[in-house]
């Protein structure tokens, strides 16, 4: 997996590739990796599938039930906290829930963008990484990102960091999908970039129309290409 975030004048930018393994096979070309937590949070996912699925979706709908609570929008800060204590919780779970988070909204405070590590580490950044193509996609951020991106220069960047880890890393691969969080708008674009189309062999394979002449080159015996030497020593 590469999944990445970024902070951009107006808000957050979450990036993610579409590739499911199981060891050297693929076993998903086109899975989501951006989870829903509230209307102005998402979060991107790596590790294994089930334990981001389940570990978000929870905090998802603790979040919702929050909101009708207090009546507010969810702050990120909620859901990071809610986040890594369940991944951290002593009773039991001490980093077996492997979920590497990279977690982005904007709310009543402004823009914001963490990680949290399947132990429950957190850290809060202006650009981030995660799974195993987070070298090939932090790469492209050091080297690129810089404060104050417009949305299209920040698009452009995340789309640029996922697709060095879809063609870098063998975790990863397919397509691209982006979510742009901004105070009170959200895009999901799901699979805003097809940079692995499949190309279709002709369903019915190599077949000729009748009669067609398959002409093979003409091969000329050895002897005829090469001047035998008599008595020579055999090489
Ligand atoms: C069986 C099985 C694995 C089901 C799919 C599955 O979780 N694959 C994992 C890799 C993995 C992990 C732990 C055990 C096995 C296989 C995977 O593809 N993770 C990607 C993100 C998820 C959300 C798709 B990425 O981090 O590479």
């Amino acid at each position: 997996t590469t999944i990445v975030g970024l902070i951009f004048q107006d808000g957050v930018i979450l990036g993610a590739d579409t590739r499911a393994t199981e060891g050297p096979i693929v076993c998903d070309k086109n899975c989501e990796k951006i989870h829903y937590m509230a209307p102005n949070i998402y979060c991107c996912g790596a590790g294994t599938a089930a334990d981001t699925e389940a570990v978000t979706d929870m905090v998802s709908s603790q979040l919702q039930l929050h909101r009708y609570h207090t009546g507010r929008e969810s702050r990120v800060v909620t859901a990071l906290t809610l986040l890594k204590k369940h991944l951290f919780k002593l009773s039991s779970y001490q980093g077996y829930v492997q979920a590497a988070l990279v977690l982005g909204g904007v709310d009543c405070t402004g823009p914001h963008l963490h990680t949290i590590y399947p132990h429950g580490s957190t850290d809060t950044l202006p650009f981030a990484t995660m799974g195993s193509g987070s070298l090939a996609a932090m790469a492209m951020f050091e080297s690129k990102y810089k404060e104050g991106l417009t949305k299209d220069e920040g698009i452009q960047l995340v789309v640029d960091a996922i697709c060095s880890g879809i063609f870098n890393d063998l975790g990863s691969g397919s397509n691209v999908d982006v979510c742009v969080i901004t105070k009170g708008h959200k895009e999901y674009l799901r699979n805003h970039l097809l940079p692995n189309p499949r190309t279709f062999v002709n369903a019915k394979g190599y077949s000729f129309p009748k009669k067609t002449e398959v002409l093979l080159t003409k091969i000329t015996p050895l002897r005829e290409r090469v001047e035998v030497v008599e008595g020579g020593d055999a090489m």
